[in-house]
């Protein structure tokens, strides 16, 4: 085998709770985070022409495909620890989540290349020995190895995985600004109270139920930091309302904000009629 291919999933957060600050300014957090049915892919090849370089192609959105691209961080990172990874690497990554949305778009693709080198050299390397990897290159990292249902703390980097949560159609309406993260969590500051459930309440509702009733107070604190930098946000939250979801809710940092709805069908009826030419819209699902 000298390819491989894996699909890197986005991810959301279906809770989100900011708990403390660490002192190397780093936010805890526990959120409870989900893959949906939205992927990026890569193709990782070992390239023994290439002496200990790596050579990386970006097809589908402008983004770097240089040492400021995640996937380049972590192919370097891998070469770095394990002398089996010798020859150059040679990845295309081909782009379809929206870049600084929330959705873990780069956070995914790090995964993904840390699990096609494992593959590719035959390294051994468990799920937790990838994870702390991972955590080397951004707190989403971890998460992404695995995906599925998590609660994650920590920065969250701390993964716990959950029972895959039964399919949730759901509404992805992403308007046409990025956010950055670093922003708004510098606009956080510290503690942010809670409201609604906390993350280990709906955990434990949740493995009992696996499924989600959405009474319980799900949430994500930053949305009201976005929010205030950016109002458009909370406009896609009523404007999603008004198609009468079972719940609505801002992902990550945002600023792609989410609306669940029962059956697919309605999901995909709002994808069809929204108004907004300049927002990506997207009818999609929980994955495993
Ligand atoms: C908001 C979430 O998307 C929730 O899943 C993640 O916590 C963000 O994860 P990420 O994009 O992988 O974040 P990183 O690339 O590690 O961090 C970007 C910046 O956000 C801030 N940051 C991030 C995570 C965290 N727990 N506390 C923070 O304060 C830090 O300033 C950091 O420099
Ligand atoms: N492979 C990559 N895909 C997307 N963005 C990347 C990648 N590599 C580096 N970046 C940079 O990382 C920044 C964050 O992008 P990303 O799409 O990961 O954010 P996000 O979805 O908000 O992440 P999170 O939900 O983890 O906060 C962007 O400014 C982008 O330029």
């Amino acid at each position: 085998m000298n390819r491989v291919e894996e699909r890197a999933p986005a991810k959301i957060n279906l809770h989100l709770d900011v708990i403390g600050r660490r002192s190397d300014g780093y936010h805890r957090l526990e959120t409870i985070m989900q893959s949906i049915s939205l992927y990026d892919r890569l193709l990782v090849a070992a390239n023994k022409n290439r002496g200990d370089r790596i050579k990386l192609e970006v097809r589908g959105k402008e983004l770097p495909a240089d040492r400021d691209n995640l996937v380049w961080q972590a192919a370097s990172l891998m070469m770095n620890k394990f002398a089996a990874v010798k020859p150059g690497l040679e990845i295309v990554l081909d782009k379809k989540i929206p870049v600084a949305a929330g959705l873990a778009g780069g956070s995914t693709d790090a995964a993904a290349v840390l699990r096609a080198v494992n593959r590719l050299f035959d390294l051994g390397l468990s799920r937790s020995g990838l994870e702390k990897l991972g955590a080397e290159l951004g707190a989403d990292v971890p998460f992404c190895i695995s995906g599925g249902t998590a609660l994650a703390r920590g920065a969250g980097e701390k993964i716990t995985p959950l029972s895959p949560l039964l399919n949730q159609p759901l509404v992805l309406v992403k308007p046409p600004f990025s956010v950055s993260t670093r922003q708004i969590f510098a606009e956080v500051s510290g503690r942010v109270d809670r409201e609604g459930a906390s993350a280990s309440e709906l955990v434990e509702l949740i493995e009992e139920k696996v499924s989600i009733s959405w009474q319980e107070g799900w949430h994500n604190a930053l949305e009201s930091f976005t929010c205030r930098l950016y109002p458009r946000v909370c406009e896609i939250k009523e404007k999603l309302e008004s198609f009468d979801p079972l719940h609505v809710q801002m992902t990550g940092s945002g600023p792609t904000v989410m609306a669940f709805f029962d059956e697919k069908r309605r999901a995909e009826e709002v994808k069809k009629t929204w108004s907004e030419e300049d927002d990506e819209v997207y009818a999609l699902e929980f994955v495993k």
